[in-house]
């Protein structure tokens, strides 16, 4: 009888540990208008399945740092890095990881929900019939199946929001940056959105960056960064970002981090 070494267990090839790559990294990043500094040597991560919560008063910097993201503006210095990849670097792979929504509406008012998308679909060189089966798909998961073949004008503020929301999925992002998307939409249109987007992070893992001055749209679970003259003052979860400055909820805590007056609805 014969015996034979017994055969090494078959390897496995390491994979990357992908968990630790931030959905989107800022480091040290710094931006300048002439002589006005609007972000000053800003780092923060935005971790894969996490919502994080921008929270600034307005001219804090919020949408100065969604152009540089985005690419609408060129870095100063520092760097962003989205899955990992540069986006100075290697800007296709880091933008076909990236949704945006912007503050203000970009919607074809004289199209339909339909039409919106599958041109913006083309944009990104999905097919015809993909572009119409992703379009259809993501009508129905924003309530607005009904409503494809209707011109966008007709739509109600909300609904406009969550079409642009849909539009930023259509090429199925990991990433998704919205720059105040509730602004100017009713309690309910509001609270729609803001629980659309929860279950993005959660059903799909994608990592979001909501940038808001109102502090009714944070939860405790959420991660939070305050911003404040261009300045990262606080970040980590928001828990932890309250007890850290004695307070016991985020309002009290943004007015002790920035000497801040509350406005009156809630906002920063
Ligand atoms: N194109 C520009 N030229 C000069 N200064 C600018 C320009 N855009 C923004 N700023 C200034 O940079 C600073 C940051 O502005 P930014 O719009 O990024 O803030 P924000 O947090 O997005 O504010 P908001 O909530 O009002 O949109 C402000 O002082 C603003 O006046």
């Amino acid at each position: 009888m014969t015996s034979s070494a017994p055969s090494p267990e078959p390897q496995e090839a390491p994979k990357p540990n992908t968990a630790a790559v931030p959905a989107l990294s800022i480091d040290g990043v710094s931006h300048s208008y002439g002589q006005r500094r609007a972000l000053i040597d800003v780092s923060f991560n935005v971790q894969p399945a996490s919502f994080t919560a921008l929270l600034g008063l307005n001219g804090a910097g919020k949408s100065t740092l969604f152009s540089l993201i985005t690419r609408l503006f060129g870095i100063q210095s520092g760097r962003v890095g989205i899955f990992g990849h540069d986006i100075s670097k290697s800007p296709g792979e880091a933008l076909r990881l990236l949704g945006v929504v912007f503050q203000p509406r970009t919607l074809d008012l004289d199209l339909s929900l339909t039409q919106n998308l599958l041109y913006h679909a083309a944009l990104h060189g999905i097919s015809r019939s993909e572009a119409a089966a992703r379009s259809a798909e993501l009508l129905g998961r924003i309530g607005l199946a009904d409503r494809a073949g209707s011109k966008v004008r007709d739509l109600s503020g909300g609904q406009m929001r969550r079409l642009e929301i849909a539009r930023a999925l259509l090429h199925r992002p990991r990433l998704l940056l919205l720059d105040e998307p509730t602004v100017g939409l009713d309690v309910k249109a509001r609270a729609d959105i803001i629980s659309q987007v929860r279950q993005l992070v959660t059903e799909q893992g994608i990592g979001v960056l909501w940038a808001t001055h109102l502090f009714d749209e944070i939860m405790p679970s959420d991660d939070l960064v305050v911003l404040h003259q261009g300045k990262v003052l606080a970040q980590g979860p928001m828990n932890r970002v309250v007890t850290a400055t004695g307070a016991q909820d985020v309002n009290t805590a943004f007015m002790r981090l920035t000497g801040a007056q509350t406005l009156p609805g809630g906002g920063a």
